[in-house]
């Protein structure tokens, strides 16, 4: 079994709902998003997959929420976006796009160097 593992970051704005604290005023956070996929079989370049299609498929996700209110974009309108739900919503986001023989593993999502949420599917 191989595992490979690509990173990247965007920035958004968000509230939690029913949170009774103050992260349910406005705020913002650089996430950084950790994503592990898996599989046994190489590519005829002793690949799992290319890092850059990883990368691109990752990025992909990462653009609709960059630079965005979470809480006005789909799902983040009907469940909070919490770095839990985040981590989700790229895990299921990313997985959709991969080749056949590789599969997600998991997605981290770091809201500060301290914190981060990880989702490994169900
Ligand atoms: N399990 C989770 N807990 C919390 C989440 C989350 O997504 N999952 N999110 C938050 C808020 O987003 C909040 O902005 C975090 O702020 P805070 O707890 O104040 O942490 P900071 O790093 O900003 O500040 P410190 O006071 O230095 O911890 C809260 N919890
Ligand atoms: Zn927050």
């Amino acid at each position: 079994m191989y595992r490979l593992m690509v990173t990247g970051r965007f920035a958004a704005a968000h509230n939690l709902r029913n949170f009774n604290g103050r992260c349910e005023a406005l705020h913002g956070h650089n996430w950084k998003v950790e994503v592990v996929v898996q599989g046994n079989q190489l590519d005829r370049a002793d690949l799992l997959m290319d890092f850059g299609e990883l990368k691109k498929l990752m990025n992909q996700a990462m653009d609709r929420l960059d630079h965005c209110h979470l809480n006005e974009i789909t799902p983040f309108d009907q469940v909070n976006p919490s770095s839990e739900q985040i981590a989700k919503y790229l895990f299921e986001t990313i997985g959709q796009g991969l080749p056949e023989h590789v599969s997600m593993y998991s997605v981290s999502a770091w809201e500060s160097d301290d914190s981060r949420a990880t989702y490994l599917g169900d």
